[in-house]
């Protein structure tokens, strides 16, 4: 974690619609000074509007937005001290590395020699120092990437908006990025906000995660908290890969477990707050899920699917008419194959119980 020092950006109750569409919907969070927190969720959630609202390109219709502490909401985007990274790069093809770099401080009036130290200074940092001569079209698209972070960090922003910035990227370069955007994070005490819908980016860069649905937020927590207590169905499925098992049934009328089609799952303790009869989803990560030892009970099931992924190996089984996916070290799994039959075992102490009418979990 980031040191949790003062509140960088506060946005309380934000609403803003395009005319029938509700683009940001009482939207509220708070983030601390020097932390990477990312805005989570598939296209058209509202991330870029969010970003756009901060860095104050978007007027919003209703609610506040604070930034260290001064209210921002309908004040102009000077002065803010807050840069924005987009995810089209869009630098200046004419200009030269080192002139798209000064560029923004040229039109500050800083002066020349400020701007060539500033100017190194931030080509070192992103180890541009080689490429500073050349014009953006001649680069490659991570060099590109990072010239576009640059131009924004010359700025010395107090906070860096960066939206779905890798992108444009291929794989290698995601992840070699990644890596140099926690460096400069790390080095730098940057406030960062991070949108992105990628699951992997999301969880490996952000300290806390903001996962967004209608232009709102459902939950907001570290990478753990979001993986070991999602708040519902939505938050479930959209952290944690391969995605959580999702068994229907209905709750037993002690309320210590479900009647399903894989027969009765006990749980590990008697659920509080939950109506017998009622209508419930199971969640189990696929890694809470195991093959019977020797002369141990489990759940009858045959393997329908071996995914082999290196170390690990994801496989499938049918039971009750359900397919469960589960992850076994591929020293585990070597031995299987699909047809076969085999016994599993489900952790009772790390299931996940959902109402199924609101998709709310039961704790
Ligand atoms: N200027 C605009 N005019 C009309 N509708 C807009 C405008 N900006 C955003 N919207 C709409 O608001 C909603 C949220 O858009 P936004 O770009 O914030 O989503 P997003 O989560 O960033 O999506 P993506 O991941 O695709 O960039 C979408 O339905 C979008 O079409």
């Amino acid at each position: 974690m980031g040191q949790a020092g003062n509140c960088a950006l506060s946005l309380a109750k934000v609403g803003k619609s395009y005319g029938s569409v509700r683009a940001l919907d009482n939207l509220s969070f708070n983030v601390a000074e020097g932390r990477f927190f990312v805005l989570f969720g598939p296209s058209s959630v509202g991330k870029t509007t969010t970003l756009r609202t901060i860095a104050g390109l978007v007027a919003p219709d209703r609610g506040r937005v604070e930034i260290f502490g001064r209210d921002w909401t309908r004040a102009p985007i000077a002065g803010r001290g807050v840069s924005m990274v987009f995810q089209s790069f869009a630098l200046y093809p004419h200009l030269s590395v080192y002139d798209n770099f000064a560029y923004p401080l040229v039109e500050e009036r800083v002066p020349r020699s400020e701007i060539d130290r500033r100017v190194r200074e931030t080509a070192a940092m992103l180890r541009l120092e080689p490429k500073l001569d050349r014009r953006p079209g001649t680069l490659s698209g991570g060099e590109q990437q990072r010239v576009a972070l640059g131009r924004s960090l010359i700025r010395r922003p107090r906070i860096l908006l960066l939206d779905e910035p890798l992108t444009n990227l291929d794989a290698k370069l995601r992840h070699d990025m990644r890596a140099e955007l926690k460096r400069l994070h790390r080095q730098f005490g940057l406030t960062v906000v991070y949108a992105t819908p990628d699951e992997l980016e999301a969880l490996s860069m952000g300290e806390e995660i903001a996962v967004m649905r209608d232009g709102g937020i459902v939950q907001i927590g570290t990478p753990d908290q979001l993986y070991e207590t999602p708040r519902d169905l939505y938050v479930a499925g959209k952290i944690g890969s391969p995605h959580m098992n999702l068994i229907r049934g209905t709750l037993a009328a002690d309320g210590a477990g479900l009647a399903c089609g894989i027969g009765a799952l006990p749980f590990a303790r008697r659920l509080g707050g939950a109506a017998a009869g009622e209508a419930a989803v199971v969640g189990i990560r696929p890694s809470d899920i195991r093959l019977a030892g020797d002369g141990e009970s489990g759940l009858a099931a045959r393997i329908a699917m071996l995914e082999p992924l290196g170390d690990i190996t994801v496989v499938s089984v049918e039971a009750g008419g359900a397919t469960l996916r589960m992850v076994l070290p591929e020293s585990a799994a070597s031995s299987l194959a699909p047809g076969q039959a085999a016994s599993v075992v489900l952790d009772p102490a790390r299931f996940h119980v959902f109402r199924a009418s609101s998709g709310q979990a039961i704790t």
